[in-house]
């Protein structure tokens, strides 16, 4: 077909992701071992189940069933009555039964959709499928990447961890749109709570890609279905990040244009991206749906889970929530998408509104909290709350300076991890008025006789020098706005 041969010709990417999301259970799918594997030895989170001993049965975890539900909901997918599991079967060491417990025919969710956003543009990603799986083990390659490594380690503390494959259509035509996909994907699987980003591993991506003759593209982007299922493809592995997979893909569009433009042939094959060296390298060729004989797993019954999805809720989603947020809260799109980049920083966020106004409670999360927090590499489980309140409340009844809160108050408590009052009275930050001010003022005018000829000669910059002598001596507590008037009625007096 035409791919292949056409050469000199305009070429359009195709691309379809099959992303592997480790979902955030207690316990492993179909057995009672421990998740939390992150320090642990290697082979120590496992059991004659996970290791595939003969004779050990698997039993479905209900915690992974009700979190592939709620995922579903999110991607706006069917979710049938009845739902099993298939044995799909393959011989690599990360494997101990020598095949995998996953989904085939009857997958949990079919049929959904994501939006994602690019360029200001809003398109729909159709979710061809998902399903649960169970994780294979993890290999460890010695003295080289995989295809250099003079020998491999196998630890299947990973072994039966609970994966969902999402499986997307062959929507995206740029790899650009992948990266707004991804962040998009996790930034829903985070709000349902379902999915832990900061773990090592728990997105992994396997990014198909192929070239067509761009005329093939219809104006809405749709390719006919034919020329899809002609174009050879090539199924990039190892890919661990947003800026992994964008990287590989360029990488793989690039690789694929040059051969069809010298009139080579894209083969069909699995590859494998080298992260260090920036490339994607030959591992295979594609084995075929026939290669892994799959078949109805017959230790596990078929799971009626209609009606599930009306029991099971799911909290509302980012881009509802960032809208609410614009409109109810009458925030900038800019702000409201900040303030709901993670479930965790909205759900903060509109707790403050109850207390403050919802501008002003706003612009303290995301100029300033979030700035500190992400100067900081840190993220808001490290804030303490009610300090944060007491902060604000601070700077709302007009006890301290805006300035005073955001440069001395706020980084004391982050890095120091005081309350806002203890910093308060340690540096001495409550506003100073009146008096005080009124003290420090007639000081600088008697201190500096050559500042106040300049000023009365008009040279502009003696008054903010005074003024920058006033609030040295107020340690900055005083109100700049207030100096300076002061300043200026005492001078022309
Ligand atoms: N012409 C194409 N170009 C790029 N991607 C494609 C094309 N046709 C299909 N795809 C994508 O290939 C992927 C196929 O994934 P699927 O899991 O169904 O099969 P597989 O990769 O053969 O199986 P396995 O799970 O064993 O790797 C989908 O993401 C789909 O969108
Ligand atoms: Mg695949
Ligand atoms: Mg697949």
């Amino acid at each position: 077909m035409t791919a292949q041969t056409t050469q000199s010709r305009d070429l359009a990417v195709v691309i379809g992701l099959e992303v592997h999301v480790q979902l955030e259970t207690a316990t492993k799918l179909f057995c009672g071992c421990s998740t939390d594997t992150a320090d642990a030895d290697p082979n120590t989170h496992t059991c004659p189940t996970c290791l595939g001993l003969p004779g050990a049965l698997p039993v479905v975890n209900e915690a992974a069933v009700e979190a592939a539900v709620k995922v579903g909901k999110a991607l706006d997918a069917d979710i049938p009555e009845e739902t099993r599991f298939h044995r799909k079967n393959y011989y690599y060491p990360d494997l101990p039964k020598n095949f995998q417990i996953t989904q085939y025919d009857e997958p949990i969710c079919q049929q959904g959709s994501l939006e994602i956003s690019v360029a200001d543009e809003e398109r729909g990603i159709g979710i061809e499928r998902a399903h649960l799986e169970e994780d294979p083990g993890s290999l460890r390659h010695e003295g080289g990447a995989i295809d250099r490594a003079e020998y491999t380690m196998v630890d299947y503390n990973r072994a039966g961890m609970p994966l969902m494959e999402v499986v997307t259509d062959p929507d995206f035509r740029s790899p650009e749109e992948v990266r707004a996909f991804l962040e998009k994907l996790e930034e829903v699987l985070e709000y349902l709570g379902v999915f832990d980003a900061e773990r090592d591993g728990s997105l992994r991506i396997d990014a198909n890609l192929s070239v067509v003759p761009a005329e093939e593209v219809a104006d809405d982007g749709t390719i006919p279905t034919d020329v899809l299922a002609d174009a050879n493809r090539t199924e990039v592995k190892n890919i661990s990040s947003h800026k992994g997979a964008a990287k590989a893909l360029s990488y793989e569009e690039t690789r694929q244009k040059n051969a069809v433009r010298r009139g080579r042939a894209v083969e069909q094959e699995t590859r494998h991206w080298d992260e260090g060296r920036g490339i994607t390298v030959s591992m295979r060729s594609k084995e075929e749906e026939k290669d892994y004989r799959y078949f109805a797993e017959a230790d596990l019954p078929p799971m009626r889970v209609s009606g599930w999805k009306a029991e099971i809720s799911i909290p509302e989603l980012p881009d509802a929530r960032r809208e609410r947020f614009r409109t109810e809260y009458d925030l900038s799109t800019e702000e409201a998408s900040k303030l709901t980049s993670t479930k965790q920083v909205a759900d903060f966020y509109e707790e403050l509104t109850d207390e403050f106004d919802a501008a002003f409670a706003a612009r303290w999360v995301v100029d300033r909290l979030l700035g500190e927090l992400n100067y900081r590499d840190r993220t808001l489980d490290s804030v303490d709350r009610e300090a944060f309140v007491r902060l604000l409340e601070l700077v709302d009844s007009d006890d301290i300076t805006v300035k005073n809160a955001e440069e001395v108050v706020l980084r004391e408590m982050l890095d120091e991890g005081r309350t806002p009052d203890e910093v308060v009275d340690a540096e001495g930050l409550g506003k100073t008025s009146g008096d005080a001010v009124e003290e420090a003022v007639e000081e600088a005018i008697a201190a500096n006789p050559d500042a106040v000829e300049d000023y009365h000669d008009g040279e502009g910059g003696a008054l903010n020098f005074l003024v920058g002598q006033v609030m040295g001596a107020t340690g900055g507590s005083a109100d700049p706005g207030t100096v300076n008037e002061l300043l200026r009625s005492k001078l022309d007096d």
